[in-house]
């Protein structure tokens, strides 16, 4: 196998935290909710458990006309704490690899970096043929059909690109913003269906959090509104009635709803190249320790309707309990985790990895300092302040100097964000590499903020610039960056979760590139990575478990979509080429004299 396949683009750096998700404040009633009526889909025999008492006035909601796709074992509930909500209403639980969801966004953008390279009618990434728009020449398509179907919305896009782009004044930013860009989609779709459409209901009926925006996002709301005015060629909110805005509160209103129920749209690998809306994806909740996640697998089934998101089921959901995905990167420790939450989506979250308290979490761990296999917390400056530092959870050996884990987390996170932002790839390589071993040395276990992070991005740094010729050292280091990666992800992250897949995906298909140049003798017993023959093997097994997590995370139906067509084609090739060995094996032992 070649490494070709492996490389790809360096994530998007202009990745802001509205894309993670779809919002805050008590969903309430007002001109904007639909018109409900009597709830035709309610299981009235369904045994639903007491809500837990800060959601005592938990309620189903009627769905009325809205939310034709959301099967009748789905129910929205609403409470005062966290407004609408979506529920497992069945009476089965819903499987790890259930998808529970499986829908075409209302809208979807790609991202200013990925307009060239994926097609903006279905966001796929032809190898080659893509087209592009003739008339704003920024808009690229695979096929005819594509821009056809795009082009009752493209055609007013098509002329306010070409307006702002004469307009910008510079090429960097001769295209709006995909926020603009979604924003304005949106508002065209408003128009075109009138303001009492079902699709548009169902755009409105999206919580909006416009009288809490946090004092931090008000400066960013204000600059969305403004460019959104001008993309539409108007120079205030009150000249866009057409669109079903009255006022600048209803427009804030609108960029409200958007930021905080918006999704990041993804390839099959997650790589996020866009956004996406789905009122009904945005029924759903927030978790740290989510039951559910979106993914765009791109499964043969849906080639039709794509970019088709699904949500797949992670764990058992049982009857009556809530469909739970996360807004954030669970990967983050929770201090990173809530200042996100409350800046973007305004509420405090209280879920299980939020509240616990007592024993390590993952993302915050040194290994003890007697070596005992045990973990540390990582202290913090309140806890050195109190005097309350603990020690190892299996030993009690407390740690050697807090003062210098703290320091090195600290310098970690500068680099982490310094290594993010570099242009040049070679300096931020060495940056990250540097700054690994610095952590490990300093005790940080791999699932440990910020080197399960500096883990990913060195790899990626590694892969997009593979030496030609491959060497074998380039090739080791990455799958041992990439094994640590994998493993640090493992200790955080539920099994079959799409982002633990996917790094098994990448380990397996690194273990599996032709190696350069291998030792004449086998490496040490259990040195990683091996060679020869238990190389062939150890890609196999990492293939084969890849798989068995892809069928839940990106669902079972769609049998891990792109990616796992991939590993299925290199599983295949790997039983041929391991079967090769064995049969060389067999004849070699067969000639020698016994
Ligand atoms: C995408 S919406 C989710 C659906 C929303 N509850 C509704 O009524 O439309 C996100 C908003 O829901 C609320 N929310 C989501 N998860 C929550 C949680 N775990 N606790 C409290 N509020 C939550 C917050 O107000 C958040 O800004």
């Amino acid at each position: 196998m070649s490494f070709a396949d492996l490389k790809s683009k360096r994530q998007s750096k202009s990745r802001r935290t509205y894309v993670s998700c779809p919002s805050d404040a008590p969903h309430t009633s007002g001109p904007l909710l639909p018109q409900v009526i009597a709830d035709p889909w309610a299981n009235k025999d369904a045994q639903l458990p007491t809500p837990p008492d800060d959601n005592a006035d938990l309620h189903i909601l009627p769905r009325g006309d809205l939310y034709k796709e959301l099967p009748s074992w789905l129910a929205v509930r609403e409470s005062t704490s966290s407004g609408r909500s979506l529920w497992n209403h069945g009476s089965t639980n819903i499987r790890p690899g259930d998808v529970i969801l499986s829908l075409r966004p209302h809208v979807f953008t790609l991202s200013t970096t990925y307009l060239d390279s994926h097609c903006s009618g279905c966001a796929g990434s032809p190898v080659s043929g893509l087209k592009r728009c003739t008339g704003c020449r920024k808009v690229w398509y695979c096929t005819s059909t594509c821009q056809n179907n795009d082009w009752p919305t493209h055609k007013l896009e098509c002329t306010a690109i070409q307006n702002w782009s004469a307009e910008a004044p510079s090429d960097k930013v001769s295209v709006p913003s995909d926020a603009v860009r979604c924003l304005g989609r949106i508002l065209w779709r408003i128009r075109r269906r009138g303001v009492g459409s079902i699709w548009v209901k169902e755009i409105q009926a999206m919580q909006s959090n416009r009288k809490s925006i946090h004092p931090s996002a008000v400066e960013g709301h204000t600059h969305l509104a403004q460019s959104v005015v001008r993309y539409l060629g108007a120079s205030s909110p009150t000249e866009l009635e057409d669109y079903g805005i009255m006022s600048a509160a209803d427009l804030v209103d609108l960029i409200s709803r958007f930021i905080i129920n918006t999704v990041a749209l993804t390839t099959p690998s997650l790589t996020p190249i866009g956004v996406a809306v789905s009122p009904l994806i945005a029924l759903i909740n927030h978790s740290c320790t989510p039951n559910v996640v979106v993914v765009f697998p791109r499964s043969r089934k849906d080639s039709r309707d794509e970019p088709v998101a699904k949500v797949a089921a992670l764990r058992n959901i049982a009857p009556g309990e809530e469909i739970l995905m996360s807004y954030v990167d669970t990967t983050l420790p929770k201090s990173l985790r809530q200042m996100t939450l409350t800046e973007t989506y305004n509420f405090q979250c209280h879920c299980k990895a939020c509240t616990k308290s007592g024993g390590v979490d993952p993302r915050e761990a040194v290994w003890c300092p007697k070596a005992c296999g045990g973990t540390c917390p990582i202290p913090t400056e309140s806890n050195l302040a109190e005097n309350r530092i603990s020690g190892c959870t299996n030993c009690g050996a407390a740690i050697n100097d807090p003062d210098a884990v703290m320091d090195v987390v600290r310098v970690g996170q500068e680099a982490l964000h310094k290594a993010t932002n570099l242009q040049d790839n070679n300096k931020a390589k060495s940056l990250t590499a540097n700054i690994i071993s610095v952590l490990i040395s300093a005790g940080l276990t791999p699932s440990t903020h910020p080197l399960l992070a500096l883990l990913k991005l060195h790899q990626t740094l590694l892969i997009s610039s593979f030496p030609t010729p491959l060497t074998q050292e380039v090739l080791n280091e990455t799958i041992r960056i990439s094994g640590k990666y994998s493993v640090g992800l493992s200790a955080i992250l539920d099994e079959g979760h799409p982002v633990r897949a996917m790094s098994l995906v990448e380990l397996g298909k690194l273990l599996a590139v032709d190696e350069p140049s291998p030792p004449t003798s086998q490496p040490k017993n259990g040195s990683f990575p091996p060679s020869g023959p238990a190389r062939l093997k150890a890609a196999y097994e990492t293939l084969l478990r890849a798989r068995k997590e892809l069928l839940i995370g990106f669902g079972r139906q769609t049998e891990g979509g792109e990616v796992g067509d991939g590993v299925r084609e290199t599983l295949v090739t790997l039983e041929k080429e391991l079967e090769v060995w064995s049969t060389r094996i067999r004849n070699v032992l067969e000639d020698t004299p016994s």
